[in-house]
């Protein structure tokens, strides 16, 4: 017999449990960087290596674009690929985090070679590409989730780099802000659209499954940095 589906309220629940208990926030390497203890090739490291990451979103993003069936939906998702990439050069999210590896001492031509991307960082990028194309549209949009706590973990970053990092340029902290508030919308749309799409519960477990991989991409991540340069 087929399990039975779980309430709007109890599938909610579920997926907010995931990110709780395996989001990067309590990762080693993000702890060290809240508590002030990287060293700048230790942060240049990260955004360095992390750069690899924010140039992918716009084209997973594109991905899951491509599997929106109506007209509605792909209007309010492709706002997510001009958020990185602006409307025009010179703005976007992937210029702020240019910015904010220059602010830190990294010019902009070594973060567009990706030069000194790890592997283990490659690997875990590819394989949420390859989940968002793949996947299913409720796999694809429940791994965005994570973002429903990347606020705080903003929040959290923007105190610890102004506290400890104080030898970065105060303005390359801008993609940070920007991103409290655009991740706090794009959180509460992917929810919504999630809970209103998986209804049955073979649906409901493969988004779980879905976010739940989304948090080891960016642990693995995390990881491989914390490798290399811890
Ligand atoms: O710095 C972070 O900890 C962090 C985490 C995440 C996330 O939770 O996936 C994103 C971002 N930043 C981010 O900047 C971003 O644009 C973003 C887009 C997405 C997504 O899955 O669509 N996650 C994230």
């Amino acid at each position: 017999m087929n399990a039975e589906s779980w309430t709007a309220g109890e599938f909610e629940d579920r997926l907010r449990a995931v990110p709780a208990e395996r989001y990067h926030h309590r990762h080693p390497f993000n702890l060290r960087m809240h508590a002030g203890e990287l060293k700048p090739d230790e942060v240049r490291g990260w955004i360095l290596n992390r750069f690899h990451y924010q140039r992918h979103i716009p084209v997973k993003d594109a991905l899951v674009l491509a599997k929106l069936p109506t007209p509605e939906l792909r209007r309010v998702w492709i706002r997510r690929i001009q958020d990185h990439d602006g409307r025009r050069a010179g703005e976007g999210g992937i210029e702020r985090w240019l910015r904010l590896g220059e602010a830190a001492g990294l010019d902009r031509e070594t973060l567009l070679s990706g030069q000194g991307v790890l592997p283990g960082v490659r690997l875990a990028v590819e394989g949420y590409v390859t989940l968002c194309r793949l996947g299913t549209p409720v796999e694809a949009v429940a791994a965005s989730l994570t973002e429903l706590f990347a606020p705080g973990l903003m929040r959290t970053r923007i105190d610890a780099f102004e506290r400890h990092y104080g030898w970065i340029e105060p303005e390359g902290l801008r993609y940070f802000r920007d991103r409290v508030t655009q991740g706090r919308r794009d959180g509460g749309e992917a929810l919504a659209l999630v809970l209103d799409w998986a209804r049955d519960r073979a649906a409901q477990d493969s988004a779980v499954a879905a976010l739940a991989y989304k948090c080891d991409v960016l642990w693995a991540l995390l990881d491989a940095v914390d490798r290399e340069y811890g």
